[in-house]
């Protein structure tokens, strides 16, 4: 028995099957469920379905069983067999019919799966998780049966009869002998033992014969039969969580598997695997409203040198850099360096700067770089593309090195002597590769953590020892919360972009990061900030995190790339699509990032780019993990040579050739805008942007953005002038523009005193707004 998906699902997860089509049954053993079970532990799904929030027992998912259990193994549901497709996963029938998956080695052993009673039965909602598996065979700890919680045995539960439900319908009030519906296989809470519904044969999961009877010869190949796997999974009328509505346990003995399945809310939604909101919205199940959909990803790493240290071209105005004025301020500001050789870097490190053919500091590094050496606070700003990752990274890993590396490979909590934060996956990444790059030939192990991604799988990366680790909030958070990390040993604690780490949107889990997780007090650790964009009221929040800091700008704070031609053009909302075609078709050569505010527009752009004649993809948050990688490595090669992006690609990116960055949508802010066009012009290198101004809706950033193009010396069209004239943007002209000009500190001395600048909106609030209105950030 085979069926098809609309969307993408397990099956393309890995061994190619692609979308949609999901084997089921004895010939199905590549797109089936073979390798299910394989090596997950109890916790390895549950968190994974919910991108980059922290650890919630509220959030169901898979719930691995035993030790060994675990729906989707380290590889995830459907691992490296696939699982079929997305949406028709659970459809209708849903496993549990009959003819049942698995590989010939996946579940449907003789001792047969099934939770025992129930749990994750409805009354449990959204425990299905990790409770749920518990259950499954012979799951993981003791606890409770029926809630799931440690400390009492199921006849003592406080939550009292929820999970004596029939094992059959999963209804109270009668025993599943006694069940008005009979044998079906669908459904049922728990499916009991051996299955919670029909006594279907194991083997081949047919009805009417026992699987001693089978005529499917002794091998396990249809294992997964009907009955077992019945209980909750699939019925997709019966709730909305999917997968596991209600309840529906999954420990095989023989595949040591548990898959508890959710309640509602939890469980493996139908809708996890479906390709659109709407998808999603209809099924019921799926990550809550705004959560971007997941899956079990793990994320391929470069291990080849030449893929480590290819690195972008100096482009011709990288000496111009030099002319650039720059400020140090505060209490005794060391002297910057003139080379690489100066800095008094590690031998091995500064071996991989020749290799990465930095031949000489860019002006953020030749004064970055002696600050933090001399164990300074730092706060730094410098235009994009302008080698902030290096100029922290260099002096952070030889501190680290100098100071004493300790080994904590395979202790249970790994205690990293540095942290760096990034707003996305993609700049953790990229912040991760370079931190490789540069630490190539040392002891020195860099850990990533970002969501979207296999939490088990990190945490196998963890457990191998973790030096500096580099992450997205929420995913750290997690990752603290299970307490396999502890930061008690940190030295550097570094945010990048650091003015988006401390805006409305995660302010509060930085807060509780720096105050509730053990790490050590601003007196005792270095911290280190950077970002291209420093607002006013940003500078003056960081003072809470930065002890004795000096403040370093290069060019203004704020300031655009002047690198970067910008030209913004007058087009009403309804024209902007041929306006952009005509761009596209005037440099069909170049290499093109569109940005847009709304996820639902990107994906619409770009598959009206790729009917036309432009190969497009698109990056946003609602975009799995693996296909929002996928894009940037296609963008990157050229095999798309146009993105279509939200916000999510504005900040911190290096994709080496973009030629030219298009705002077919302006954001709402100005220091958005700054990050955006800062995809291009890198390095020393030109870029050119162009962006749509919509006089409906972009009048309140004409005012900013009339600044920023006069500060780069770029012309400023007329209806532009005459928008900012009309008003928009609020505040005085001069004063509109989000970043402070220079440190905050240095005007009456103390920052609490600082007058300041007025604009419209605050960039936090505005932030923040734009944020809640489209983009999901990580
Ligand atoms: N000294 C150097 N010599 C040559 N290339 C350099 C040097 N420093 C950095 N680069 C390269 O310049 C590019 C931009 O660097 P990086 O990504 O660190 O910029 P950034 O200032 O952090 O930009 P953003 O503000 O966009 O985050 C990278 O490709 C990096 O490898």
């Amino acid at each position: 028995m085979s069926f098809t998906g609309r969307g993408r699902g397990f099956g393309d997860i890995a061994a190619g099957a692609g979308r949609g089509s999901f084997g089921l049954g004895s010939d199905s053993n590549a797109g089936g469920f073979g390798s299910f079970g394989s090596a997950a532990t109890a916790s390895t799904i549950q968190d994974d379905a919910w991108d980059d929030a922290p650890a919630s027992p509220s959030k169901g998912g898979f719930g691995g069983g035993s030790a060994n259990g675990g729906f989707g193994s380290s590889n995830g549901f459907g691992s490296s067999n696939g699982f079929g497709s997305g949406d028709g996963f659970g459809s209708s029938n849903g496993f549990g019919s009959g003819d049942g998956f698995g590989g010939s080695s996946g579940f449907g052993g003789s001792s047969g799966f099934g939770g025992s009673s129930g749990f994750g039965s409805s009354s449990d909602t959204g425990r299905g998780g990790s409770r749920g598996g518990r259950g499954g065979g012979r799951g993981g700890s003791r606890a409770c049966f029926k809630c799931g919680e440690e400390g009492h045995m199921s006849r003592e539960c406080p939550q009292g009869g929820g999970g004596r439900g029939c094992f059959k319908c999963g209804e109270e009030g009668h025993m599943s002998r006694e069940c008005p519906q009979g044998g079906s296989s669908r459904g049922g809470r728990g499916g009991g033992g051996r299955g919670g519904g029909s006594r279907n044969c194991f083997k081949c999961g047919q009805e009417g014969h026992m699987s001693r009877e089978c005529p499917q010869s002794g091998d396990s190949s249809g294992g997964f039969g009907s009955g077992g796997f019945g209980g909750g999974f699939g019925q997709t009328s019966s709730s909305n969580s999917g997968f596991g509505s209600a309840g529906g346990g999954f420990g095989g003995e023989s595949a040591g598997g548990g898959f508890g399945g959710g309640s509602a809310g939890g469980g493996f939604s139908i809708g996890n695997f479906s390709d659109t909101k709407s998808d999603r919205e209809s099924s019921g199940g799926g990550p809550p409203a705004g959560k971007p959909m997941t899956e079990n990803y793990v994320p391929p790493d470069a291990d080849d040198e030449e893929s480590l240290f290819k690195s972008c071209h100096v482009g011709i105005n990288f000496d111009k850099y030099d002319k650039i004025p720059v400020e140090l301020s505060g209490e005794n500001p060391p002297n910057p360096i003139q080379t690489f050789e100066e800095a008094g870097l590690l031998e091995t490190v500064s071996r991989n700067v020749l290799k990465a053919k930095y031949f000489k500091p860019t002006p953020v590094q030749k004064y970055a770089i002696p600050s933090i050496i001399a164990g300074r606070d730092l706060m730094g700003c410098a235009q994009t593309g302008s080698g902030k990752t290096a100029a922290f990274l260099l002096p952070v890993l030889t501190g680290m090195i100098q100071r004493g590396l300790e080994s904590g490979a395979y202790s249970p909590v790994q205690e990293p002597q540095a942290l760096v934060v990034a707003p996305t996956r993609e700049l953790v990444i990229q912040i991760y590769n370079e931190c490789r790059k540069f630490s190539h030939g040392t002891i020195v192990r860099c850990v990533r953590l970002y969501g979207g991604t296999s939490t088990m799988h990190q945490m196998n990366d963890l457990s191998k020892g973790a030096h500096i680790v580099i992450a997205t909030p929420g995913r750290l958070l997690d990752f603290l919360g299970r307490q396999k990390l502890a930061l008690g040993k940190l030295q550097y604690f570094i945010l990048d972009e650091a003015d988006r780490m401390l805006d409305m949107g995660f302010e509060p889990d930085i807060r509780r990061l720096v105050e509730t997780m053990g790490m050590p007090g601003k007196t005792e650790r270095q911290t280190l900030m950077f970002s291209a964009t420093f607002p006013v009221e940003i500078q003056k929040l960081a003072k809470d995190f930065l002890n004795d800091y000096l403040f370093l700008t290069i060019g203004t704070v704020g300031g655009a790339n002047t690198d970067v031609t910008q030209t913004v053009l007058e087009v009403a909302q309804f024209e902007k699509r041929e306006k952009l075609l005509e761009i596209l078709r005037a440099h069909p050569d170049q290499r093109t990032l569109v940005f847009v505010e709304q996820k639902r527009n990107a994906d619409f752009l770009a598959s009206m780019l790729s009917q036309s004649e432009f190969a497009t993809t698109s990056i946003h948050g609602d975009r799995l993990q693996r296909e929002r990688e996928q894009a940037l490595a296609d963008f990157k090669s050229g095999v798309a040579p146009v993105l279509v992006a939200t916000s999510v690609a504005a900040r911190g990116l290096d994709i080496p050739g973009v030629d030219h960055v298009v705002n077919y949508d302006l954001p709402k802010e100005i220091d958005e805008y700054v990050h955006r066009i800062g995809r291009t012009g890198r390095c020393g290198n030109l870029g050119l942007a162009t962006s749509f101004f919509d006089a409906e809706s972009n009048s309140d950033i004409s005012r900013h953005l009339v600044n920023c193009l006069s500060e780069a010396h770029q012309p400023v069209p007329e209806f532009l002038e005459k928008a900012a004239d009309r008003g928009g943007g609020g505040g005085s002209y001069m004063g509109g523009r989000s970043s402070g000009s220079r440190d905050v500190r240095g005007r009456g001395g103390d920052v609490g005193a600082w007058d300041e600048q007025p604009y419209g909106m605050s960039s936090a609030a505005a932030d923040a707004a734009a944020a809640a209105e489209e983009e999901s950030w990580d």
